[in-house]
């Protein structure tokens, strides 16, 4: 009750403008200097009724209190006259009004109002035309009621000095048909309403509200009188509304609907009595209805979304969502993220469509690049791209190096190709791309990817080697590619070279020869003499040629990625080739998370060019990062352009990781709890190319069983620097892996001063095989036991205060003391403990041998008895090796 209402405020409930209301005020003697000043309820009522009334208790103070309540009596009739409608459709009213059960609290705050009054205004007649919204109505016999509010109304002067009731008597006092004078108590509230009908029926709406009570009370004293139990049997409404508000309750449903919200705000009775109520109070109720009533049927929500985000837009509580999955076994907390087919259940148990939005959706730029750049008629024939796989050492870089009429095998550290590289060669002036990849099964998601820009597949097998692990690897990514294959059996210079038996085996993988009726070409080469290689050649320009393989070399270039490096001096440099349009230098380009403009081109051959042609490879400098290997490098008409696709893609890709982090299934779970026993080697990977990091990141991750395995913290293209010499200290036991990387100068020495070890590689099979080792060090030792001798009790002998002796004779192999040994009675083990003492006669021996007798005792173990048999052994802790 203590709020304040503004001038503008009272200004709207009374229709009329600030300025009116500051002078109406100032006739009132209240000083209002703006529509922002605030007046107190009180005072707010009495310049709202005194601007639509034209009167004020305030212009003549007591004596206009008693003036009001003399012409109540003369005015009653009239006041009568309504007050009879409203009993009329009281029965009707009621129906209506017993629906909102929220009329009760209204209740509550008109008892309260007036019953402060007293306190300022002397006279209870000025208290209760504060009481509203209570309408105490008899469910029957409405006729009587207008009888007897009659009688009511003709002893006002009894109402007058009955003092303000308590909601509770007012409740239990209005048995209208016992006690109908009682309701003459509130009387002289009608005296504002009165002279407000006497002017017109608008302002008397807010004098109104307690006037219901009033017509149906007798008599003070009955009022009084009236005990709860008076109302038993009857239904008693109680209504918040006044007689001007009754008639609209059925002319305009809707309005008075509101009225039922203004009179349930917290105002106080005298001013938030009035029908149209204060805003305030009203909008807050508005909006929380509108909320309950909205039914949520479909959400759109982005990829990765949280429980409580998924919660949120489904007007759920997180609870109710975890619940859900709860049941289903699936354990999340509120901050996980949610996976497709959770969002499906939880879609379907609550009812609502649920539409996963693209999270990279403003930031899809391949797709975007297809839609809009790619133009069929602008399609020119372009060359095909070839990928060249196959088992170790089958020669795929010395064929390629034929080819080109390079040695690129020479300069590779362990005679092996470490990672994808790509050339362009002519064949009767025709290009041709090829993509070199490692033999190692470590590289097998580089193959995986280098067969995704590909048109054609290579699959070299050894003509003496024939098909080797590898090469069926090798088929099988090479069938998912969906590329047509051919076969190069190479090494056929060799004299134990066997093309039959190579068809043969190939056959047998369901890559039958065309010659036996199948579709693969096998050709016959030879990486050291050259032969078949123009054959091969011609072969893959046929193959080339029923692909059809086109582009547009006018568009703005897309070209994949297949490798990528940090170089010192030069930055990031990426390995690409050409998919569609031109790339050239100056463009604007993004690649997945990164972004710059190119600098410089440089093609296979380490010439500086211009661009980069349909279908060409070559290395691009000037993206701000690393590019991961296998992501599509698009042009962009700008700049920023391609600066805001690359941060939002990083942004997608940090969030992505984090989700990993925290999602966990049942499943996972369950398995982390198991991981108390797991030991983790903390790795950090430094490589000299995008590709060799993914692969040794790959194959290192793969090394793990149920007790150990390897944790990269951070893998990353680039020397080794101090950052990273930080993030290993930070987590015990790190180990930082370089390949084909070293430290250097301050590096070494602080690695060296804070105990981190870096193990550097330029072959991948050593650090394999160094972090196999370091895990199966890791590994628990497994105990075996290994029998030493076992004794039988022939006698035995209690010592005091030592313990029983037992007697015995070895019977097979010795008896070692310190040793473990099983005391078994009967065929079953009774003990297993250790041997304390061990006595030959009376001298401690170390051990007895087989045929001898000895004296035994046992740690804290004297129940032995003649005849039991100790068995001794030995427990040998062997370690184990990681297995894979
Ligand atoms: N006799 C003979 N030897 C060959 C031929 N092609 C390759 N070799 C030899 O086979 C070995 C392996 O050749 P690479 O070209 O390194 O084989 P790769 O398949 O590229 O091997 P990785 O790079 O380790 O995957 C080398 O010693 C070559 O000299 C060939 O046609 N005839």
């Amino acid at each position: 009750m203590s709020d304040n209402v503004r001038v503008y405020e009272i200004a709207e409930e009374a229709g009329a403008s600030s300025n009116e209301v500051i002078a109406k005020a100032k006739d009132l003697g209240i000083e209002l200097k703006s529509p922002q000043t605030a007046v107190s309820f009180e005072d707010a009522e009495e310049i709202a009724n005194y601007i639509m009334t034209g009167k004020s208790s305030k212009l003549k103070k007591p004596a206009a209190k008693i003036k009001k309540a003399a012409p109540k009596t003369e005015e009653k009739p009239e006041v009568k006259t309504e007050e009879k409608k409203a009993i009329e459709d009281a029965p009707k009213k009621e129906e209506v009004k017993v629906e909102d059960n929220k009329e009760e609290e209204k209740t509550e705050e008109t008892v309260e109002k007036p019953e402060e009054k007293p306190l300022k205004s002397v006279s209870p007649k000025k208290i209760i035309p504060k009481r509203r919204g209570l309408k105490i109505i008899k469910k029957k016999k409405p006729q009587e009621k207008i009888e007897t509010s009659n009688d009511e109304i003709a002893t006002p002067a009894s109402n007058i000095k009955k003092p303000m009731k308590s909601l509770s008597e007012i409740l239990g006092g209005n048995d209208l048909n016992d006690n109908p004078s009682e309701k003459a108590a509130p009387a002289p509230q009608s005296k504002a309403p009165v002279k407000k009908k006497e002017k017109k029926k608008q302002p008397a709406k807010s004098h109104d509200h307690g006037k219901v009570i009033e017509f149906e009370a007798k008599s003070t004293q009955e009022f009084n009188d009236n005990s709860d139990e008076s109302l038993l049997g009857e239904e008693v409404v109680l209504l918040d509304m006044d007689l001007a508000d009754t008639s609209k309750l059925f002319d305009e449903p809707k309005q008075n609907q509101d009225n039922k919200r203004q009179s349930r705000s917290s105002r106080p009775a005298a001013f938030g009595n009035r029908p149209q109520g204060l805003k305030r109070g009203k909008r807050k109720k508005r909006i929380k209805r509108e909320v309950e009533e909205i039914e949520i049927t479909e959400i759109t929500i982005p990829e990765d979304v949280r429980v409580y985000e998924f919660a949120e837009a489904c007007g759920k509580s997180p609870a109710e969502v975890i619940t859900v999955l709860f049941g289903l076994g699936m354990m999340v907390t509120k901050n996980d993220f949610l996976k497709q087919d959770e969002l499906e259940i939880l879609g379907e148990e609550f009812g609502i469509e649920v539409t996963v939005k693209d999270a990279l959706e403003d930031a899809n730029y391949v797709d975007d690049y297809e839609v809009e750049e790619v133009d069929d008629s602008n399609f020119v024939t372009r060359p095909p791209v070839v990928t060249i796989m196959g088992h170790v050492d089958h020669g795929k870089t010395s064929l390629l190096d034929k080819i080109r009429s390079s040695k690129v095998a020479k300069g590779e550290a362990g005679g092996i190709t470490q990672h994808i590289s790509a050339y362009t060669i002519e064949q009767n002036n025709q290009k041709i791309t090829f993509v070199d990849t490692p033999g190692h099964a470590a590289f097998s998601a580089m193959r995986a990817r280098g067969a995704d820009v590909t048109d054609i597949v290579i699959i070299v097998v050894a003509a003496d080697d024939g098909v080797m692990p590898q090469t069926e690897e090798v088929i099988s990514h090479a069938k998912a590619s969906g590329c047509p294959i051919i076969v190069a059996v190479n090494k056929m210079d060799k004299e134990t070279a066997n093309m039959d038996m190579v068809k043969a085996q190939m056959a047998e993988k369901e890559m039958t020869p065309v010659d036996w009726g199948g579709d693969i070409e096998f050709i016959g080469v030879s990486a050291h003499t050259g032969q078949g290689i123009d054959d091969l050649l011609e072969n893959i320009l046929l193959q080339a040629e029923i692909l059809e393989l086109q582009a547009d070399p006018d568009a703005k270039a897309k070209a994949t990625v297949v490798e990528s490096l940090l170089e010192k001096g030069r930055g990031p440099v990426a390995t690409v080739i050409v998919q569609n349009g031109t790339l050239r230098v100056g463009d604007n380009i993004v690649c997945d998370t990164t972004y710059g403009r190119v600098k410089a081109i440089t093609n296979d051959m380490g010439k500086p060019v211009k661009e980069l042609g349909l279908s060409e490879t070559g290395n691009v400098l000037g993206l701000n990062d690393v590019p991961v290997a296998g992501s599509f490098m698009v042009a962009q008409n700008s700049d920023k352009e391609a600066r805001e696709i690359a941060t939002t893609r990083a942004e997608h890709a940090r969030a992505k990781e984090l989700s990993k982090s925290t999602k966990v299934s049942l499943e996972e779970m369950s398995g982390l709890i198991a991981e108390g026993k797991i030991k983790q080697l903390p790795v950090i990977i430094k490589t000299d190319v995008g590709g060799s990091l993914e692969a040794i990141k790959g194959s290192l991750e793969k090394i793990q069983n149920e007790e150990v395995k390897v944790k990269v913290i951070h893998a990353g293209v680039g020397g080794i620097t101090e950052s990273d010499l930080i993030l290993a200290s930070a987590s015990e036991g790190c180990i930082i892996l370089g390949f084909n990387v070293r430290p250097t100068g301050s590096v070494k020495q602080k690695a060296k001063a804070d105990g981190i070890q870096i193990n550097t590689y330029s072959i991948i099979y050593d650090l394999i095989d160094d972090i196999k080792d370091a895990l199966s060090g890791m590994m628990t030792a497994v105990i075996r036991e290994e029998n030493t001798g076992q004794a039988e009790v022939r006698d035995t002998f209690v010592v005091p205060k030592v313990g029983t002796v037992a007697g015995c004779l070895v019977t097979d192999g010795k008896v070692i003391r310190g040793g473990h040994a099983r005391i078994i009675r009967d065929g079953v083990v009774t003990y297993t403990g250790k041997i304390s003492s061990l006595k030959r006669f009376k001298d401690d021996v170390k051990e007895v041998s087989n045929g001898y007798e000895c004296g035994i005792m046992f740690d804290k173990f004297n129940d032995i008895k003649v005849g039991d048999f100790i068995e001794t052994f030995i427990q040998i802790e062997e370690k184990r090796e990681i297995d894979l």
